[in-house]
C-alpha cells in the first residue's frame, strides 16, 4: 500500500508555528544522531516569516550552529535585492537568531554567476557537492529536512506545472529561465533530489490555497495519465515523509482522509 503524506491543519498561525517549531526539532534531534550536522533546504515565499516563530527563536534547543542551510530554489538577482530568497531568510530568520547562539552555516547563491542561470545552478550543485558528497559515490544528497512553500498553482521550489524540469533526472541543481512566476531567472534544486529528503514539510496557509490543497489532494490525474501537479508529485515521490503544515483556511474542502487536527 502507498504511504500517504500527512496533512495538518491548525486554528491560527501561532498553533501552526508551535506545531511546525516541535517537527523540526525532532528532525534536528534525529539528523544530529545521525551526523554532525543538521541539513536542510528552505524556499522563499511565506515560508521564511512563518519558521521564524517566536518560540524557535526563543529556543535553547535548536542548535544553530550545528544548521547548515541551503536555498531549495533561488532567484538570480543580487543577495541584496528584494527579489532574493537570501535576503528574505536573513531579514526573517537569519538576522534574528539571538547573538549569543552560533551561527549557522548559510549557503547562498555566487552572486558573481548571475549572467549565466547554468553556471549559478552548476556552481550550486558544487556547493551541494561539497557538503554532501561526490556525485560518482552518491547518487543524490540527502537533506535531513526540506521546508517548502506550495504555490496557488501548485508549484514549488521553482518546480511548476507542466515544465520540462520536472522530467530532470541528473542535475541536483537545475536553471530556469521561464518562471511563470516572477522573477523568471531563477535555479531550483530538482524532484529527484526534493523526494530523496528524508523529511519534507509543505507550509501553506490562506483561502487562496484551497483551491489548489483539493487537486493536489482529493484529484489523482496520475490514475489517467493526466498531468499532476508538482506538489502532488513530491506526495507522490515521497509518501509518508511529506507533513503538510496548513490553517484551516486553507485545507477548507478538502476530503483527504489523513486529514488531522494533530
Ligand atoms: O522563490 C520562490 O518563489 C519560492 O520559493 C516559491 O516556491 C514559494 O515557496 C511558493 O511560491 C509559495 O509561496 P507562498 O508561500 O508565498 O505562497
Amino acid at each position: 500500500m502507498t504511504k500517504l503524506p500527512s496533512l495538518y491543519a491548525f486554528p491560527d498561525s501561532s498553533t501552526l508555528q508551535q506545531n511546525l517549531y516541535q517537527y523540526i526539532l525532532q528532525a534536528q534531534s534525529d539528523a544530529l544522531a545521525r551526523h554532525p550536522k543538521f541539513k536542510i533546504a528552505v524556499s522563499g515565499g511565506s515560508l521564511p516569516k512563518l519558521l521564524a516563530s517566536p518560540v524557535l527563536l526563543a529556543s535553547r534547543d535548536i542548535h544553530w550552529g550545528k544548521w547548515e542551510i541551503f536555498f531549495a530554489d533561488e532567484r538570480a538577482v543580487p543577495l541584496t535585492d528584494p527579489d532574493s530568497n537570501y535576503a528574505l531568510l536573513k531579514q526573517e530568520l537569519l538576522d534574528k537568531i539571538p547573538k549569543t547562539a552560533s551561527e549557522p552555516t548559510v549557503h547562498p547563491i555566487d552572486p558573481e554567476m548571475l549572467s549565466d542561470t547554468q553556471d549559478l545552478a552548476d556552481a550550486y550543485e558544487k556547493a551541494l557537492i561539497g557538503s554532501f558528497a561526490a556525485k560518482d559515490s552518491v547518487k543524490l544528497p540527502i537533506f535531513d529536512l526540506l521546508l517548502l512553500g506550495c504555490g496557488p498553482d501548485g508549484h514549488t521550489c521553482s518546480l511548476f506545472p507542466g515544465h520540462g524540469l520536472l522530467r530532470e533526472e541528473d542535475a541536483w541543481v537545475a536553471a530556469i529561465e521561464d518562471s511563470p512566476k516572477p522573477p523568471p531567472r531563477r535555479i531550483t534544486l530538482t524532484l529527484p533530489v526534493v523526494t530523496h529528503a528524508l523529511k519534507i514539510a509543505f507550509v501553506a496557509t490562506g483561502a487562496g490555497k484551497k483551491e489548489v490543497m483539493r487537486k493536489i489532494f482529493d484529484t489523482h490525474p496520475e490514475a489517467e495519465g493526466g498531468e499532476v501537479l508538482p506538489c502532488a508529485l513530491v506526495n507522490l515521490g515521497a509518501g509518508d515523509k511529506v507533513s503538510w503544515f496548513c490553517d484551516q483556511a486553507a485545507v477548507e474542502g478538502v476530503s483527504f482522509s489523513k486529514k488531522s487536527s494533530l
